[in-house]
Formats: C-alpha cells, sequence, structure tokens
C-alpha cells in the first residue's frame, strides 16, 4: 500500500545537508527521523529530551495513524529508546513532530545535528464507536490472561 504523506520541512537543512525524509531501502517500513538540533546533545543516563524532528506531518486520513519508535540498534546497544514508549501521531496533527529521546542505559549518550534517532511508521486506524451492553456473548479465553495459557 502507498500513500501520499504532506510534509512540511520545518528546518532548512533538509535538501541541503540532510536528505529529505526517506526510507532507508526499498521496502523499509519506516522513515528514519533526524535530530534538528543546532549543536550536539547530550542525554545522560536515565533522562529524556524532547528532540525536534525538523519536520511536521499531516495524514489527514482518520483511517491513518503514524508511531514513532526507537532504531533497534539505538535501543539496543546504546539504550536509546523513547521517553513515552511509542509516539503516537494523530491523522488531524499539524505541529512540529517531536521525538522523546530517553536514554534508559547506562552511560550517556550524544548525538550530532541531523543523526538519525528514531523512526516513522503509518499504520492503518480502526476506529471505534464504543457500545455499552451488560454482558459479553462468551468466548474461548473469556476472562483468562497474564499467561493463563502456560509457558509450554
Ligand atoms: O512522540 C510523539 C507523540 C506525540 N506527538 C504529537 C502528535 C500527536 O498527535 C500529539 C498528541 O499526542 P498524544 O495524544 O499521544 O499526547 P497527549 O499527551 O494525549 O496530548 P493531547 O492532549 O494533545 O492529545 O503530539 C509528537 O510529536 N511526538
Ligand atoms: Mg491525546
Amino acid at each position: 500500500m502507498n500513500h501520499v504523506l504532506q510534509i512540511r520541512l520545518l528546518d532548512p537543512r533538509f535538501g541541503a545537508e540532510w536528505p529529505l525524509p526517506e526510507y532507508a531501502t526499498p521496502a523499509s517500513a519506516a522513515l528514519d527521523l533526524r535530530a534538528a538540533i543546532d549543536a550536539p546533545l547530550t542525554i545522560p543516563p536515565g533522562q529524556a529530551e524532547l528532540v525536534p524532528s525538523g519536520i511536521a506531518i499531516h495524514l489527514a486520513d482518520p483511517g491513518l495513524c503514524a508511531l514513532v519508535l526507537p532504531r533497534s540498534g539505538l535501543g539496543h546497544k546504546h539504550g536509546l529508546v523513547l521517553g513515552n514508549g511509542t509516539g503516537l501521531i494523530d491523522a488531524d496533527y499539524q505541529g512540529p513532530l517531536m521525538i522523546s529521546v530517553w536514554n534508559r542505559g547506562g552511560e550517556a549518550f550524544t548525538m550530532a545535528p541531523g543523526d538519525r534517532i528514531a523512526q516513522l511508521v503509518v499504520v492503518p486506524i480502526v476506529r471505534v464507536t464504543p457500545q455499552v451492553v451488560d454482558a459479553f456473548e462468551d468466548s474461548a479465553r473469556g476472562a483468562g490472561g497474564f499467561g493463563h495459557t502456560g509457558l509450554r
């Protein structure tokens, strides 16, 4: 599936010093997000910083949202994940796309301007109409959860 995504470049370095937001490979699921910062930024262990991505997006279609996810290498090797777990970008959001960068690792991490620090994946959404009921029709699982099917 391919959609057009409207992007505003809020940082003039896009298209000059940095490539326009793009997929790293032809079948990549996510666009890499860059740190649109003016100087190197060091995040001490345990700290989080709100880092501008330098872009704004407007998905417009209520059947879509975008998720900000960690990059695997940074998350696994350097403990650089997201302070909000996963960033959710609503289809009607038009403001600057921000990245909450959390250093959950044991050492300070320094990012340079333009570094690719997170990734953005656009996913389909099912919006629901809540309907209050007194009871549910029986299901195979019922209320069982949190490991009730066992380990093996
Ligand atoms: O990592 C993120 C997460 C969110 N947002 C923007 C887009 C999103 O549409 C908006 C609101 O996000 P969310 O609904 O998750 O936050 P909230 O705390 O509920 O804020 P609000 O009251 O504005 O909905 O903030 C970002 O730029 N980066
Ligand atoms: Mg909200």
